[in-house]
């Protein structure tokens, strides 16, 4: 998944979707999401999504599995608004986020990406981005939060350290933590959140995991989820297969099912890797 947030941000003149003419500001209730039967295609006659309905409630973690180019990251892009469903509504507190200011509906969502990219300028800049408005305390108690402070002010030149092309170049598991301090300063009320593939270690990963919880305790979330850790704790799993969700429900009852998701459960236990990876075969 790309930087969702900044890319909308940067190409605001190419993005596909506009606001409805009687656009209303979106009014975050209990932040639950439904999709009804929803339909995409990025080109015409190429169904990407095929009737795609779940629901997350307020406050709960949905993950989303499946093999590689089943539609997962086109879910969380859709829920974005950075395209417009072809049939079928998506619909945040009974909203459908077609009738909202997209203004709004961003406020509402954060996203942490696989692969954050930073914008060329100083790390404060960078965590700043996620509320323009937070003062100097707030970004170092959103660093703290996201575990990242205490390596920031090791630098020489702490907050004010240049990163990006041409900065300090930092590692994935960095780049991750500034991105979860940007959305913890940003508080908003849904979360989306793709989980890094690339293996990091133990520590840091642990590390990590733990500022993810902390950002998505009591906030609506959704995990395209790489992480067995991960989806043993969501309340709902979703199993999308070539675009259609193929199974539902929680870990327990997906293995009860006996189905694809119970099969590469199994082929992880089999796997003599061992790590906290899920793998799908096409
Ligand atoms: N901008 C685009 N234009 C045309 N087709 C696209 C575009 N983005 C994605 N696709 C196609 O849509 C399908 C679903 O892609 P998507 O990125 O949602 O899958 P995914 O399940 O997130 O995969 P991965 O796990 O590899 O990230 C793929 O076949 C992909 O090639």
């Amino acid at each position: 998944m790309m930087d969702m947030e900044q890319l909308y941000d940067l190409l605001k003149e190419e993005v596909e979707v506009d606001d409805a003419p009687n656009a209303t500001e979106l009014e975050i209730n209990n932040a639950s999401i439904d999709f009804k039967n929803v339909f995409f295609e990025y080109l015409p006659n190429q169904p990407i999504l095929k009737n795609i309905t779940f629901t997350v409630h307020g406050g709960e973690t949905t993950a989303i599995v499946g093999p590689s180019g089943s539609g997962k990251t086109t879910i969380t892009r859709l829920l974005f608004r950075f395209y417009d469903v072809s049939s079928g509504s998506i619909l945040i507190d009974g909203q459908n986020i077609k009738d909202v200011t997209q203004k709004s509906l961003r406020k509402a969502i954060g996203v942490v990406p696989q692969d954050t990219v930073l914008f060329n300028n100083t790390l404060r800049y960078n965590i700043n981005y996620g509320r323009q408005s937070a003062d100097e305390e707030q970004i170092i108690e959103a660093a703290e939060g996201a575990d990242i402070h205490k390596n920031i002010i090791s630098f020489k030149d702490g907050y004010d350290t240049e990163v990006g092309e041409r900065g300090l170049k930092l590692s994935g598991g960095e780049k991750q933590r500034i991105a979860i301090a940007r959305t913890i300063l940003k508080a908003p009320r849904i979360v989306l959140l793709d989980e890094a593939t690339s293996s990091l270690d133990t520590k840091t990963e642990r590390n990590i995991q733990e500022s993810l919880n902390k950002l998505c305790s009591n906030r609506t979330t959704v995990i395209i989820a790489h992480r067995l850790s991960t989806v043993i704790h969501a309340e709902q799993i979703l199993v999308l297969k070539e675009g259609v969700i193929v199974e539902r429900g929680r870990h327990d009852d997906l293995l009860k099912l006996d189905g694809l998701y119970a099969s590469m459960w199994q082929l992880q236990m089999n796997s003599i890797s061992g790590n906290n990876e899920l793998k799908f075969t096409k």
